[in-house]
């Protein structure tokens, strides 16, 4: 039954075109304080009081533009978590945005909670045409996969998603905003993504405590002390302990991934804002024996918003992405997969539907046959 006026138990007044910077939507209050219940406010990724959706609204009765969602912050709430007044909160996320047309966006409101897009990316090495208009997306609270044949693209694009190259033709756009160039060439996208290599990419002259702490000890104004508590912490959370002296030579293959996955979820709590984070693992399992292979992918899950990190406190990574050929992989790490091939996303679908598909290629891969359309 829906919920009558009287069921509501608080009213913050709306601000006319104040922005969900989680989902880039905007409400137009009609001049009127509106009603909310307790019940439809729930925090978003960015730990905002999160939109309403429409079918919500519907019920309660609240009227504003039909692709619109609203925010459920007050101003006030707002200007308190992020000490900033609500109207420039719009413009540090959205400096374009325009507000007498943001509720005229054309970002349907289902995709509200896409975090990565590659819109048809096409790359090329030399006279190589490896991705061939590969698109697909990436949404809030996630764990998805990445399979296919060798050399069909699947670490190329990571990289293009992680900024760290470029595509040739095509887009990536980063929670609804495009990313013109690499990482190192643009400021805030709103996302923070970390690339875990599959080599692990560790600085083999520098200590577990410098690797993981490396970013924070480069570009953040917390003190050397803070930092050492972040590592330790960090290094917690994937289950070492007081292997922050040690060299990347010291250390086992598992447990240099796991170094590489605490230097990923590492966050500089001196920013004002914390951006919700998505981790991307380069075969994170390749080389393991299937004990170490289970750890890690425990572990993968553990740090992810659904999960609970080995400190039993919440995971902190709002969504992943895992490049890999381990069966194991797919089946314990994550829950929807695309298929990459010939440089395009040829299928997609739960880890349930690869089993039961009846497509030839995907079919021949979950076979792991000799016989059948992919070729060696
Ligand atoms: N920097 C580069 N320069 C030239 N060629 C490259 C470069 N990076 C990748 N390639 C080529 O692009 C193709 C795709 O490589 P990529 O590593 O993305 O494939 P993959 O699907 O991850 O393969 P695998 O499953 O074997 O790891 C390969 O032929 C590779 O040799």
């Amino acid at each position: 039954m829906a919920p009558s006026p009287s069921d509501l138990r608080f009213s913050p007044q709306l601000s006319p075109g104040l922005v969900c910077s989680t989902h880039k939507d905007a409400f137009h209050s009609l001049g009127q304080p509106q009603m909310f219940s307790p019940d439809t406010v729930s925090n978003c990724h960015m730990g905002r009081p999160r939109c309403l959706r429409e079918d919500m609204s519907r019920q309660l009765n609240i009227h504003y533009h039909h692709s619109a969602c609203a925010c459920s912050a007050s101003p006030t709430n707002l200007t308190t978590r992020h000490e900033s007044p609500a109207s420039s909160l719009m413009y540090e996320h959205y400096p374009n945005w325009d507000t007498r047309n943001a509720a005229l966006s054309t970002v349907p409101d289902d995709d509200s909670d896409v975090l990565i897009e590659c819109r048809n990316v096409h790359k090329y090495f030399g006279e190589k045409h490896i991705l061939r208009g590969a698109s697909f997306k990436i949404r809030y609270g996630e764990a998805v996969g990445i399979i296919g044949p060798s050399g069909t693209g699947k670490s190329t694009i990571l990289r293009i998603m992680a900024g760290l190259i470029s595509p040739d033709k095509g887009e990536v756009y980063i929670c609804g905003k495009r990313r013109k160039g690499l990482i190192s060439d643009e400021g805030t996208l709103g996302l923070r993504i970390g690339l875990v290599f599959q080599s692990a990419a560790l600085f083999d002259s520098l200590t577990v405590e410098e690797n993981v702490g490396f970013m924070l000890y480069e570009h953040s104004s917390l003190s050397k002390e803070r930092i050492s508590e972040l590592v330790t912490e960090s290094l917690a959370a994937v289950g070492l302990k007081g292997v922050e002296n040690r060299f990347p030579s010291e250390l086992s293959g598992g447990m240099k991934k796991r170094v590489a996955l605490a230097r990923a979820i590492i966050s500089d709590e001196s920013q004002e804002v914390r951006e919700p984070e998505v981790v991307m693992y380069d075969e994170p399992t390749a080389g393991l024996d299937p004990i170490a292979s289970t750890v890690v992918e425990d572990l993968i899950r553990s740090v992810h918003i659904k999960g609970r990190d080995a400190r039993d406190k919440p995971g902190q990574i709002a969504s992943y992405i895992v490049v890999t050929h381990q069966h194991s992989t797919i089946r314990r790490a994550v829950d929807r997969l695309l298929f990459l091939h010939e440089g395009r996303i040829l299928w997609e679908g739960t880890t349930a539907e690869f089993d039961t598909t009846t497509d030839p290629i995907v079919r021949q891969f979950v076979d792991g046959s000799l016989k059948g359309p992919i070729k060696y």
